[in-house]
Parts: structure tokens; sequence; C-alpha cells
């Protein structure tokens, strides 16, 4: 595998999680693989699962670890071809990328959707820059429109806590003070359709997601039916896509958290989040905290998925 940016990248799903838990029943096995080879992280936003799991990752692999953030230490960087660069952007992205190519093997990138141009967006402009310039593999640790590291994550969950074969899992838009990207949602339902499970998106209407995304799955409106008889509740929060709100905020309303009420309503589902989550926004306190809350699982399998992930692309260097 020479590029991760979605769930087409890793070939065929069920040999990529037979793989993934071969390295979860001993992460040290490959440790020669990475060997004098170098990963370099690239945060144009912030984490902190992302950025400690793949670094772990890369560590379990015998790799050499880089981070860069950056806004934080590097050059302010102009991303836009044709600009006179006379502002406070001392360096190019066209510039920086191939020089940081050089000092590395393999290239990770976190690029926020940035919500000022829906084509760049759904272009996936930053990234495929990465991808085009580097001359390195390069991986995405969430780009603008897929964040696949947590969807391989969310799917080898699913894997190990699922009661029947083919599970109901149900995505539910929940309330946010501020527009986020719609990259975790994406994602999610792109490997949720490239699954059999039984898969439900719910949300106010005015949040639709991208079709291409969405694909076959079923789109309720109203969360207390999608609720009912779900193995698996997977809550975030998303803004607008659909034109002309794109970006935007249309909903704070907090009768679409997810509580011990709507849980009541589900198979007694397991509670699933990215993370970071605003409690009593997203889920109430006493739904996170609960037995049937399996998002510090979630979390710690970033490393496994990260790993399966380095370990392909090391494998085709
Ligand atoms: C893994 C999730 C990353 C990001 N989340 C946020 O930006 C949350 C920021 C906040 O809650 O203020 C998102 O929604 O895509
Ligand atoms: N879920 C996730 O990617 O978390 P961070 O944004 O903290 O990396």
């Amino acid at each position: 595998m020479r590029h991760f940016t979605c769930v087409q990248d890793l070939g065929d799903l069920r040999q990529a999680l037979n793989e993934a838990f071969e390295i979860k029943k001993d992460r040290f096995q490959f440790t020669a693989l990475g060997k004098n080879k170098t990963l370099l992280m690239i945060f144009f936003n912030s984490s902190l699962r992302t950025r400690l799991s793949t670094q772990k990752a890369a560590m379990n692999l015998g790799m050499n670890t880089m981070v860069l953030d950056v806004n934080q230490g590097a050059w302010k960087l102009e991303t836009e071809r044709g600009v006179i660069m006379d502002g406070d952007k001392p360096e190019h992205l066209l510039e920086a990328i191939p020089v940081m190519g050089c000092y590395c093997d393999i290239i990770g990138v976190r690029s926020f959707a940035r919500f000022e141009n829906k084509a760049d967006d759904y272009n996936e402009k930053i990234i495929s820059e990465f991808i085009k310039y580097s001359g390195r593999p390069v991986f995405s640790m969430e780009a603008a429109t897929r964040h696949p590291l947590q969807s391989f994550a969310d799917l080898i969950t699913i894997e190990e806590y699922k009661k029947t074969a083919r599970p109901k899992v149900v995505m539910t838009w929940a309330p946010h003070p501020k527009a986020l990207p719609q990259a975790v949602p994406n994602s999610f339902a792109e490997w949720m359709n490239a699954t059999d499970y039984e898969f439900v998106i719910t949300h106010p209407e005015g949040y639709e997601l991208d079709p291409k995304f969405v694909g076959n799955a079923r789109v309720e409106y109203d969360q207390k039916k999608a609720f009912e008889g779900a193995d698996f509740i997977y809550a975030k929060n998303w803004a607008a896509y659909a034109d002309p709100n794109y970006g935007q905020v249309l909903s704070k309303d907090r009768a679409w958290t997810v509580d011990t009420e709507k849980m009541a309503l589900t198979n007694n589902a397991y509670f699933m989040h990215c993370l970071p989550v605003r409690r009593n926004m997203i889920v109430t306190d006493d739904v996170i905290e609960s037995p049937q809350s399996i998002v510090i699982p979630e979390a710690a399998n970033r490393e496994i998925s990260a790993q399966t992930v380095l370990k392909k692309i090391l494998m085709g260097l």
C-alpha cells in the first residue's frame, strides 16, 4: 500500500482486520520492519489521540518519529499559487512539502476542512499536494473529508464487541457549539457501508451528508425511531454540508443529546465517539460513564489501526 486516505486503499477489508487482530496479539512482532525508517507527522490542527497513537504505532514497528505542528514553530505557509507573497507568510507549501519529504520515509498529515472553499475541501487540496509533491507515501491523520485511521479503529472495535454477525449501527448527529468538519461522519459512513452491517444515519433536516458517503445507508430524521433496537450508537457533530449552508451551524438543539432515555430504546447498545467529546452537548455524563460506553477501548484501538496501516506502507517501501 502506497498511500492511505480512505477504506479502498486498504484493499481486502477482512484481510486488513485479520492483520489488525494479529498485531493486537503481539504489537512488537514487527520491530525490524521500521528500523532506520522515519515517520514525519504533520499537524495543521490540534490532536491528542492521533498524535500519541500514531507515534506509539511507529515506535512499535521500530521507526524513528518526528512531529511538526505547522502553526507552532514552522514558518506560516502560503497554500495558494499565484499569490504575491508580500504578507505574513514567508514560505510556500510547494517548497515546504518536498523539503519535508527529504527528511523522512513516510508522511502523516492532519489538515481539517477549512470551510472557506467547498471545492478545495472536497477535492482534498492539501493532502493531495503532499501526495503529489513529497515523493513519499502519505497517510491521512484526518483530512478535509475523511478520517480513515479513526474509522478503521471504530470498525476494529465493533468487530470486537458485536454480539451478532450483522449488528445495527446507528450514527447520530448531536449538537455542538462550533462548526465541525464532516470528515469523521463521512469516513464512518464509508467504512460502515463497506461492511454488511445494518447501518442507519440520523440527523436533523439540513444536515444531510454528501451522498457519495451516505451510500445505501438509511437516513432517519426521527432520532428515537433510529435508536430502536440499535446495537451500537456512534455519536458525532458535523456542520451542514449542503449548499447554501456549507460549514454552517444550523442547530444546537440539545434534544439531540444522547441520554439514558434514548439509550433505553436500543438493544442495550454500546456508545461510541471518536473523542474529544463535549459532554452534555453530544452525550450526557451518565451515558459516557456507563458500562455500555466503549469510547476508551475505541481510542486504544487507534494504536492498532495506525500500526496496521504503517506496517502495510513499510512493506511496500
Ligand atoms: C477527531 C475529531 C476532530 C475534530 N473535532 C474537533 O475539532 C472538536 C473541537 C471542539 O470540540 O472544540 C472533528 O470533529 O473532526
Ligand atoms: N479521535 C481523534 O482523532 O482524536 P484527536 O483529534 O485527539 O487526534
